[in-house]
């Protein structure tokens, strides 16, 4: 009943104002709608509101109680003192991470670290040169990459316990990967070359292409030639598993921290395996090619095998002693969230930069057809490929202004740490580098917020002058001039990390974006469909996306063709 008288006072209330405006009446009418609107609920539902009541100022007291206790221990400024000002603020945060972690450095600019204020955490951010050694070369135990890993996506829930449990992908991944990369070349390439006369459907005229999507697919099928072979990685079913993957995990695994309580994870974890199934799907398309392999493996006809990822992972000894499907199966998807989507955004981000930069596309072209035989792809060589410079530099510069993220190489204390300089962080606060700070600051790189592409290039020039003919300077000019290459690292460049657990598969990621930057140069003109305009990168929270926009290709020579042909 009452509902209805109200719905009828509503009524009432604005036929009345349209028959008589005046403006106190106006201002009364909101305030009219609201009471009368609490008026009802209090009297439909007094039990329902004081629960949530209570969840509320329940919930608000832990959020205090917790984000003051994690303060406490930290050098901490940079935020308010009011209570829950910490998550107001982080949240106001996570709608624009990148200008609230310069904001925050800009403010506390004289200091060499900042404390950052994420959804009911606390993060030290390392600014400084000192504070990212200290930061990159701390003890696991103390600084721990997989702990920060699991709280933060949640794998343990969004793919299963296993997933983080073993880790014999890392040395197969930086012994035999790196050490069979010459050896792989050629079929990466023959993979490269086929896929772009496959997959990227580009014809005499400008063609737009959604590079992003075309780009995710080509690298999934890329990378797993020299992870599974030529079969699976055509294998479509496979592919858009792999592909998925690790979006799916990020989203979901992000979603569970941010939004379900812990005792609740398990559930909607075992929800989301049970929708996803990623694991039972990578089970099923690997079980007749391990056990073929398995079978050589027992008869002593090992060398039948290919010479691949999964093979390499084979090679590794594992906790259980038996490589089973489901351990090979988890390994494998563990690659391929490590490598996918990470050479994909990469390789988006300069394909972004060159489009909106023709001037560069004619420089790389030049290098690359003075190095490379643009008729025979598979017979590209490391070296040669080392060898252009250009593409090097302009991918590493690419990488320094159009990364992955904000809060970058993060690190959960699992014990008290201590800086160089004597200062302490508890245990349960995250450090991390502020990279994005870091790439953009003046004190690293001259005009540091200019997009150069051959800035990585000048600078080997730069150092091999200074170290003139004195011989004792060989050494260090040829560490520095390493430090400029694309594979190179530093505390002031971070996109492959740096120190402990620097990213061990960026010698594969180099040599497969220079593969197909190269070609892509050699076969295509490529253009923005504005013009000269870069696309805006997507952040969400502390990550960062290229946008999903659309690049107009071209098949070379078109122009020419036409310019004879009138
Ligand atoms: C452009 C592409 C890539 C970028 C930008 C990139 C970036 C990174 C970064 C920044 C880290 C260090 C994270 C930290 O310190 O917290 C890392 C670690 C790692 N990366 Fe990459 N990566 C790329 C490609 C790859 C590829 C292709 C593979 C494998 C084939 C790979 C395998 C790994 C692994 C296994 C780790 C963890 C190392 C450890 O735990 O010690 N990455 N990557």
């Amino acid at each position: 009943m009452l509902h209805v008288r109200n719905a009828a006072v509503l009524f009432c209330l604005s036929s009345t104002t349209r028959r008589r405006p005046e403006a106190s009446f106006l201002a009364a009418r909101p305030c009219l709608i609201v009471f009368m609107t609490w008026q009802r609920a209090l009297t439909t539902m007094p039990s329902l509101l004081t629960v949530v009541g209570l969840v509320l100022l329940w919930l608000a007291t832990r959020l205090w109680d917790r984000g003051n206790r994690r303060r406490a221990a930290l050098p901490a400024h940079g935020f308010g003192r009011t209570v829950l000002s910490s998550y107001l603020v982080s949240l106001k945060n996570f709608l624009n991470t990148k200008k609230a972690v310069r904001s925050f450095a800009d403010r506390y600019g004289g200091q060499r670290r900042f404390t950052f204020p994420l959804v009911g955490e606390w993060c030290v951010m390392c600014r400084s040169k000192e504070d990212v050694k200290d930061h990159a070369n701390a003890h696991e135990e103390v600084l721990s990459m997989e702990a920060a890993v699991e709280k933060l996506l949640q794998t343990r829930y969004t793919v299963g316990e296993q997933f983080c449990a073993e880790t014999y992908h890392i040395p197969a991944i930086k012994t035999s990967l790196n050490l069979n990369l010459a050896n792989k070349l050629p079929e990466m390439l023959d993979e490269i070359a086929r896929a772009y006369d496959e997959e990227l459907r580009v014809y005499d005229d400008w063609t737009p292409v959604f590079v992003l999507q075309v780009y995710s697919s080509l690298i999934a099928r890329v990378s797993n030639r020299v992870f599974v072979g030529a079969k699976l990685c055509r294998n479509i079913q496979y592919r858009d598993l792999v592909d998925g993957f690790s979006d799916s995990i990020i989203r979901g695994g992000g979603l569970i921290h941010a939004f379900i309580p812990p005792s609740f994870r398990p559930v909607v974890g075992r929800l989301f395996q049970l929708v996803s199934r990623h694991h039972r799907r990578m089970v099923r398309l690997l079980s007749a090619d391990v056990a073929e392999r398995q079978k050589n493996r027992a008869t002593g006809e090992k060398h039948l095998n290919p010479n691949d990822m999964l093979e390499w992972l084979m090679d590794q000894p594992c906790d259980s002693g038996r490589h089973t499907v489901e351990s090979l199966a988890m390994r494998l998807l563990n690659v391929n969230f490590v490598a996918l989507h990470t050479t994909t955004k990469a390789f988006t981000h300069a394909l972004y930069n060159l489009a909106a930069r023709p001037e560069y596309l004619l420089a790389l072209r030049d290098e690359a057809e003075s190095l490379l035989d643009a008729s025979n792809p598979a017979g590209w060589t490391k070296e040669s490929l080392s060898r252009c410079v250009k593409l090097d530099s302009f991918i590493k510069e690419s990488l320094r202004l159009n990364g992955l993220g904000a809060i970058w190489m993060p690190r959960l204390a699992v014990e008290t740490f201590q800086f160089a300089d004597g200062t302490v962080v508890g245990p349960g606060n995250y450090v991390a580098t502020a990279v994005t700070v870091i790439h953009e600051d003046e004190d690293n790189y001259q005009q540091a917020k200019e997009f150069d592409g051959f800035r990585f290039a000048k600078m080997s020039v730069v150092d091999e002058q200074d170290a003139g003919a004195d011989d004792m300077l060989l050494q260090a000019e040829s560490d520095s001039r390493w430090t400029h290459r694309l594979t190179g690292a530093s505390p002031t460049y971070l996109a492959f990390g740096t120190g402990r657990h620097i990213c061990p598969g960026r010698f594969f990621a180099s040599l497969q974006l220079k593969s197909l930057l190269a070609l892509l140069v050699l076969r295509y003109d490529v253009r923005m469909v504005d013009e000269g305009v870069r696309p805006a990168d997507k952040w969400l929270g502390p990550m960062s996306a290229p946008a999903n926009a659309q690049v107009l290709f071209r098949k070379r020579g078109v122009e020419r063709r036409v310019a004879v042909g009138h």
